[in-house]
């Protein structure tokens, strides 16, 4: 049996389809990133396609990654040659070959968006802007959607005349810029941007690159913006003599899927692809293969309120399943509770793995408590997004040090660090050394290297000289090839007494910090072992700038996961819990109070999103209660929730209505009226014998006990229930483990216990772990569970 059995027809009509446009549309799990690796498996097996002249661009590393791997496994051979890649990742390697065409030095910086901020900070101080009138998140937001759009600072600034605020916002959009090619860095809209900007005025490049890439595909292009259509459109129009357009472009996008209009995504590129690329095939795909017809109904029926939509219906043949659940819990911490009670007995007593179930919701902050409850169940989990690993501050730190040795040019990063640990360098001298560089024109490092020649410096230049001197000391020990990048973070750490002095703080705090560095240090090891390429101090620096926080997420890592439902594109996963499904938070408040109506069209969309990520079980929840930003909500369920109609869903709550809304079914939830009310009175579900008001307890303990909808839905969690739950808290004071015993950790797995060190009330183990090596941690911080 060949692969292309398992596809049908229209995914196999697809997949031949190999000369002129090609567009497929079609709805959530249809197959689409399915079909885009069989077509490329097709054309290098079949046609002999050289996969050199492939390109093919995902929404993540970590779908890139997925693609290679399987077409690796189809084709065997040859995919190490394929660009699958990220739109910032495809930039970054056009830009690192052409980029001194537009008088940037190759070595440059990609800033994220702390480094941002740091740099409009000066820039608005340099202008006499007041960041209180002018906010620095706007004047960004700005910058980046004129990106976006293709408006480079001169034209933002013709646009602007005649009007204050705008002509502020282009001064700072033209310094920011200016700073930017300074420093030899570019932010992430300038990695598209600029490419753009390349094959504009540089047909030699454009050329190589249209003749080069022969095929294209782009995954998910219903969020593609403006900018990035133009990089595609003009990658992808080279004729020959004849005038016919030989590249062969092949998209594949669900209008329905569009939710980035915020970061300017532009849903029009898909609904008018066939008018952009004449001759256009298109092809739709109606059968889901990824959840069951309970599922899927219930997305069809939230995304057919959307009215700005190409309509159509997805079947599948997976069967019915089971209801989809919704319960109103009384507080958010009850519903984190519950939710992570019922997967635990998921896990517990029908041994799922830990990877077959996710947690979405709308914003970040909502996974907190979540993550809470999970480490009190010692569930392991990871939270994508969020505080993402290379924000945190020390490991910032230690990128600053790496970005100074490897380009003394970005000022930002030698000026993070120039104090870190302190070396009683003060602002007056930061300044004076910066008003010096700005003056002769040189970088920040450059000017601290003539710390003698500036004036006013007084006794501030023999504190520079020793760290331009370790700087110098490290970069020339970076020039010997047997100096490895795992040697130069230790050196770092070493020679700067980063490390002493975080040991010496003797903190749980500082232990943490300490434990991320060795994560960071795991990361280097990995990175030299694992590159394709020569592995350098530069090569790294871009792989980690690059790490969108999905792709912290590994496959292999069996592990529950939470994340936004942006986040969450693509994906897919048996169990799902959609929580906070609440007017206010989903849809959110802006969305309901704005004047625009295609706000709340794209909240559906994401439920939409959210829905269809569901293999086998989709969980809804609400709170009544909720505390937001120190204040405490009383919502109502989400309008959304009214629109899947009530044969699909199975209801209960947590307790009495005391926060519902009361009255009459349609004021049950936010928007307009229900299409399906599926309540009778306020207090009483029809469908069942239950009613709310018997079964309150004003104790909170188990709500669930007569609750006839219990059985579904979160039935497991009604056998921990609160009073339940509150023993079996772990106890940190605890330890039943010692020298020898294997020992599992939330975070690192499964280790040996190597040594047990007593310390005041408490002890420091230490662990050896398959894959990380030996790590020590404190036994009341680390909670390790003897196997
Ligand atoms: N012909 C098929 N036979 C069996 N399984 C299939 C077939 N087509 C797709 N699938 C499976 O269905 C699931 C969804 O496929 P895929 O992720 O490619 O869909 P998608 O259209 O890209 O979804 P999304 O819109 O969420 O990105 C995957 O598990 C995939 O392996
Ligand atoms: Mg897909």
């Amino acid at each position: 049996m060949s692969i292309y059995d398992t596809l049908n027809p229209q995914q196999l009509e697809a997949v031949k389809h190999n000369k002129g446009p090609l567009l497929i549309l079609a709805g959530a799990g249809s197959g689409k990133t399915r079909v885009l690796t069989h077509r490329i498996a097709y054309l290098i097996d079949e046609l002999d396609v050289n996969p050199w002249n492939i390109l093919a661009i995902t929404f993540t590393n970590k779908a890139a990654k997925e693609m290679r791997e399987r077409v690796d496994n189809i084709v065997g051979y040859g995919s190490e040659n394929i660009w699958v890649s990220t739109f910032h990742s495809t930039c970054v390697r056009i830009l690192r070959r052409y980029i001194d065409c537009l008088g940037y030095d190759k070595n440059f910086t990609i800033y994220d968006t702390d480094d941002q901020k740091t740099l409009i900070r000066d820039v608005c101080k340099y202008l006499n802007i007041d960041t209180k009138t002018y906010k620095e998140r706007s004047l960004l937001s700005a910058i980046s959607a004129a990106k976006n759009e293709l408006i480079t600072p001169e034209r933002y600034e013709r646009e602007s005349q005649g009007d204050l605020t705008k002509s502020k916002y282009a001064s700072v959009y033209k310094e920011y810029q200016k700073r930017l090619k300074q420093n030899n860095a570019l932010d992430f809209d300038d990695l598209i941007f600029k490419t753009v900007e390349l094959f504009e005025n540089h047909t030699d490049a454009l050329e190589y690159y249209q003749k080069r890439f022969k095929y294209i595909m782009v995954d998910e292009y219903q969020d593609t913006n403006t900018v990035q259509f133009k990089l595609i459109s003009t990658l992808a129009s080279r004729r020959n003599e004849d005038g016919i357009i030989e590249n062969n472009l092949c998209v594949v996008g669900d209008d329905d899927q569009s939710i980035y209009k915020f970061r300017g995504a532009n849903i029009y590129n898909i609904l008018n692809f066939e008018k952009q690329f004449p001759s256009t095939k298109v092809i739709k795909l109606e059968q889901n293969y990824r959840s069951t017809s309970t599922i899927l109904d219930a997305a069809n029926e939230v995304i057919h309120n959307n009215l700005g939509r190409k309509d159509k219906r997805l079947w599948t043949d997976n069967g019915e399943g089971e209801p989809l659940s919704f319960t109103q819990f009384d507080t958010e911490y009850e519903e984190a509770n519950e939710i992570v009670s019922d997967m635990y007995n998921l896990i517990l007593n029908d041994g799922h793995d830990y990877n077959e179930f996710a947690i979405l919701y709308r914003t970040n902050a909502q996974s907190r408590i979540f993550e809470e409850k999970l480490i009190l169940r010692n569930i392991p989990y990871k939270i994508v997004g969020g505080t993402n690993f290379y924000q945190r501050k020390e490991i910032k730190d230690i990128l600053a040090y790496l970005k100074t040795i490897d380009n003394g040019l970005d000022d930002i990063a030698v000026k993070r660090i120039i104090n870190i640990p302190r070396r009683g360098i003060g602002l007056t001298t930061i300044d004076r050394v910066t008003d010096y560089a700005i003056w002769n024109g040189m970088s920040f490092y450059e000017a601290l290297k003539h710390a003698e020649s500036i004036p006013g410096l007084g006794r501030g230049t023999s504190k520079i000289s020793p760290f331009v001197s370790l700087i110098e000391v490290l970069k020339s020990k970076m020039a010997n090839p047997a100096y490895s990048l795992e040697d130069l973070i230790n050196e770092v750490l070493e020679a700067t007494g980063y490390l002493s002095e975080l040991e010496a703080e003797d903190t749980e705090e500082a232990q943490g910090r300490i434990e991320n560095i060795n994560e960071l240090i795991n990361k280097v090891v990995s990175y030299e072992k694992t590159t394709e390429e020569e592995p350098s101090l530069s090569g790294f620096l871009e792989e980690v700038a690059l790490v969108a926080d999905i792709d912290n997420l590994e496959d292999s890592n069996n592990v529950v996961v939470l994340m936004t439902l942006h986040s969450a594109k693509g994906l897919e996963f048996p169990y799902v819990y959609l929580c906070g499904m609440e007017e206010g938070i989903f849809p959110s408040y802006m969305c309901i109070n704005s004047d625009d109506p295609t706000d709340i069209e794209e909240e559906r969309r994401l439920c939409y999103v959210g829905i269809t990520r569901a293999m086998k079980r989709l969980y809804l929840s609400a709170a009544r209660q909720r505390m937001v930003r120190g204040e405490t909500q009383f919502n109502r369920p989400s309008r959304f929730i009214g629109e899947i109609p009530r044969y699909l869903l199975s209801q209960s709550s947590s307790s009495g209505n005391r926060y519902s809304a009361g009255g009459n079914s349609s004021s049950q939830f936010g928007g307009s009226p229900a299409k399906t009310p599926y309540y009778g009175s306020g207090s009483t579900q029809k469908g069942g014998t239950w009613t709310p008001q018997e079964n309150t307890q004003s104790d909170g303990k188990d709500v669930f006990a007569n609750n006839p909808f219990i059985t579904k839905g979160f039935g497991g969690s009604s056998k921990l229930g609160p009073t339940t739950f509150d023993k079996i808290k772990p106890s940190p004071a605890v330890i039943d483990y010692g020298v020898g015993d294997t020992v599992k950790h939330i975070k690192f797995g499964v280790g040996i216990v190597s040594e047990m060190v007593k310390q005041g009330d408490d002890y420091v183990v230490s662990v050896d772990f398959d894959t990380l090596g030996t790590k020590k941690m404190k036994a009341s911080f680390a909670k390790l569970q003897k196997l």
